[in-house]
């Protein structure tokens, strides 16, 4: 939300909760992270497996009668988007809960949104940036927030305040847009919110709607508006692509744009294909922006990141030092990183210092070898060969110890019989590892190295399995699920989702057959 532009009728001295204040015995706050215009977000715990989380406390008890209703408005659109939300890059919610502080009557029955916690803001990122230089892991970045743009739109919903201080990194590398307390639900093409956004990234037009008693129009080519601004501020080091030293200043220069009295400058130090694609979201008006959707503009987005790959390979560490991230945190980004061998290869080098046993590291059959750590592939199994070097390496990219190439080849035999060419068109299923192409560009992972991402590629399709089911992994460890069970919900997961398998606290009852098949393999393969 907007610091801003919110009304300043707030209440007087927002009041603070004590640190150390529990949420129904289930999180610990500690120290308030910052306060926006509508709330305060906290550094919080569980106390259950001590997984931080960040509390945004959205108080609704000091509020001027006149302003409660508009506010209850937004703290109910904030709690129904991010209770609904569930892409890899709109950031999770993971419980909502009305707070009883008696004691503190401005807080009393306020809401209280259990999120996951960042490491920081783009908006921190763009503060530490060189002016004229992008952002390190620019380019992924913006594949991240247009992919989560594209996955909103597509839902039915507007973001509406989409800047860089709403756009969070995780601390394993992950991109979530964030703030859906100005998100609406379309109604058609549009939607109406309050005037509320922010200056520096509201398309012109919205000056010269009138507002209504429903607010002023909000339409999705508001946030592609917003999307041009955000990318020449990440890739320029923060420069915003419309002069003037304020906010106001810089939204007339927009406007005169708008109108034909001034032309579009963008910084002449951007590559071509994102100087088009930025001109593109920054079309005039609604009209001219139209064509150019969220989900056309996240297919251009992840081309670009692909071309900008060979430039990227050593960026991965650059952000973790601008974020202060810490070694685990970086051992993390390496899982996660897309980036071909080069990430790969740290996930294997770390496993190897790690692990226990010997390690199993190095890729192809030389693991099978002497001692063979859990979960490794028997000689025997009835692999293709060509793909047990792709399926180990694929496994090693997780540190979890669930993730084994034993259950990556499991679940492939039985997505796909392993049949690089498989398709079930009716489901939108293609692949050796069975991927729905939209969902694959959300997770991708260039598991050959070859500068694409392919869902039909079979290193990509099963390197992208293993990120995925490693996250899935990480997820249910942190919901508390059995450790014995691990394997089975991560089968479970990736046939249907993290959050059926966390609501239903075990295998959905209509994919058992399917599990307990990858189970029967699993079994046999393992050594
Ligand atoms: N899940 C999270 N993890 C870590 N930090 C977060 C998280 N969500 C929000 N923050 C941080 O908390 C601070 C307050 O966030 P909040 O969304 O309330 O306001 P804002 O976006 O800064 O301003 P406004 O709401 O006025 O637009 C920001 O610094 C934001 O980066």
């Amino acid at each position: 939300m907007t610091a801003h532009e919110a009304p300043d009728d707030l209440g007087p001295e927002r009041p603070g909760l004590p640190e150390g204040f529990r949420i129904d015995g289930e999180w610990e706050l500690g120290a308030v992270i910052g306060s926006g215009g509508w709330g305060t977000v906290y550094e919080g715990r569980s106390l259950a497996d001590g997984t931080p989380v960040a509390v945004k406390v959205l108080p609704t008890g000091s509020l001027a009668p006149g302003t409660r209703t508009a506010f209850g408005e937004l703290v109910a659109r904030e709690v129904r988007f991010s209770a609904g939300a569930d892409h890899p890059h709109l950031v999770r919610t993971r419980a909502v809960r009305t707070l009883a502080v008696p004691d503190l009557p401005a807080l009393d029955g306020a809401t209280a949104l259990v999120m996951d916690r960042a490491e920081a803001s783009v908006k921190d990122v763009l503060d530490a940036a060189e002016p004229g230089r992008a952002v390190a892991d620019a380019a992924r970045i913006l594949g991240g927030v247009a992919a989560g743009l594209a996955h909103m739109h597509g839902a039915g919903w507007v973001h509406g305040d989409l800047k860089p201080a709403n756009v969070l990194l995780g601390a394993g590398g992950q991109v979530w847009l964030a703030d859906f307390g100005l998100a609406v639900e379309l109604d058609g093409s549009h939607a109406h919110l309050p005037p509320l956004g922010t200056l520096d990234h509201l398309p012109p037009e919205w000056w010269s709607q009138r507002t209504g008693t429903l607010g002023s129009v909000v339409r999705p080519t508001a946030d592609v508006w917003a999307f041009g601004i955000l990318a020449h501020q990440v890739l320029t080091g923060g420069l915003h692509p419309f002069p003037g030293a304020t906010a106001r200043a810089r939204s007339l220069a927009a406007q005169s744009y708008a109108r034909g009295t001034a032309p579009l400058r963008l910084d002449a130090g951007l590559d071509e294909g994102w100087r088009v694609l930025i001109a593109d979201c920054l079309a005039p008006d609604h009209a001219s922006r139209q064509p150019h959707t969220a989900q056309r503009l996240a297919a251009r987005v992840e081309r670009l990141v692909r071309d900008a790959r060979p430039h990227r390979r050593r960026t991965g560490p650059v952000v973790a030092a601008l974020l202060g991230l810490t070694a685990v945190a970086v051992a993390g980004m390496a899982l996660l990183g897309g980036d071909g061998p080069a990430g790969g290869d740290r996930a294997g080098d770390r496993r190897t210092a790690g692990a226990t046993g010997p390690a199993t590291g190095a890729p192809g059959r030389g693991a099978a070898a002497g001692t063979a750590a859990p979960g490794a592939l028997r000689p025997d199994a009835d692999v293709p060969d060509a793909l047990r070097p792709v399926i180990d390496r694929a496994a090693h990219r997780c540190t979890d110890e669930e993730v084994t190439p034993a259950l990556l080849a499991a679940m492939l035999k039985v997505e796909s019989g392993f049949d690089v060419n498989a398709a079930r068109p009716a489901r939108d299923e293609y692949g050796i590892a069975m991927w729905t192409p939209s969902v694959f560009r959300a997770w991708a992972v260039d598991g050959d190295g070859d500068g694409d991402k392919d869902h039909m590629s079979a290193p990509d399709a099963i390197a992208t399995m293993s990120l995925y089911a490693c996250w899935l992994d990480q997820r249910f460890k942190q919901e508390g699920l059995p450790k014995e069970d691990l394997q089975a919900l991560i089968v479970a997961g990736y046939r249907t989702s993290d959050r059926t398998v966390i609501e239903e606290r075990g295998v959905p009852e209509r994919v058992r057959p399917h599990v307990e098949e990858v189970l029967r393999h699993l079994a046999a393969y393992e050594r």
